[in-house]
């Protein structure tokens, strides 16, 4: 099972701090990304790297090591994954940005698409998917089938939260994909909400609650 739960301190704290019930949309959004960053460091430790001699500072050669083949996707799922964007490529800045918008329809809790663009050569690059919440799992599975139609395989899922539900169902579907995330929550409401979870945090990532 590739589920890792990261326990670092900064990210317990950060995460404790996200849970706080009147939180505003300001510090919702820079925890949100700063939680992102750390788990994106901890999803990239098994990049490949690739043997890269430089000229250094006194014009004689270095051995130094640089990542290898073609560079990173950062797929966010609309809306909320947007919230996450930001802290990811603060430490990937050259990754391409692929978007998938998806919302969950609140009656039947599937997700319904409504935009795709994704970068050249998906089939080449190992793609990150960010967002903040994994709940039933649908809105993930859904991205994740669109990337691996069009012949992605190296993909890996970063999410703030995530629900013994969610982490399931993608595991079911996707069982070589890793999942990294600040917190496996104790489980989903009648609602299909993340408990004890964040909340919408599309609505405090926008603004819109
Ligand atoms: O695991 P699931 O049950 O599919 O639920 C999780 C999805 O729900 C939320 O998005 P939402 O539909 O609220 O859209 P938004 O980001 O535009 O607010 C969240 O950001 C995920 O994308
Ligand atoms: O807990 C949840 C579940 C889905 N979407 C959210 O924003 N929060
Ligand atoms: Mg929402």
């Amino acid at each position: 099972m590739s589920v890792y739960a990261i326990n670092h301190p900064l990210v317990q704290h950060k995460l404790g701090l996200l849970r706080e019930a009147d939180l505003s949309t300001k510090s919702f959004r820079e925890l949100a990304g700063e939680v992102a960053k750390l788990l994106t460091y901890e999803a990239t430790k098994g990049l490949e790297l690739e043997d890269h001699e430089i000229q250094g500072w006194n014009n004689e050669p270095i051995a130094t090591r640089r990542l290898k083949g073609k560079k990173v996707t950062v797929v966010p799922i609309l809306r909320a994954g947007l919230g996450m964007l930001e802290g990811v490529t603060d430490l990937i800045p050259s990754a391409r940005v692929s978007v998938v918008g998806l919302y969950r329809d609140e009656e039947t809790l599937q997700p319904v698409p409504y935009f795709a663009k994704f970068a050249n050569d998906i089939e080449e690059r190992m793609a990150l998917v960010i967002d903040p919440m994994l709940a039933t799992g649908g809105s993930m599975v859904a991205t994740l089938d669109m990337l691996r139609e069009r012949g992605c395989e190296h993909m890996k899922v970063i999410v703030l939260v995530a629900a013994p539900e969610g982490i399931k169902r993608v595991q079911d579907a996707y069982p070589d994909v890793e999942i990294y995330t600040a917190s496996v929550d104790d489980r989903l409401d009648e609602n299909g909400y993340i408990v004890p979870g964040l909340g919408d945090a599309g609505d405090k990532i926008f603004g819109t609650r």
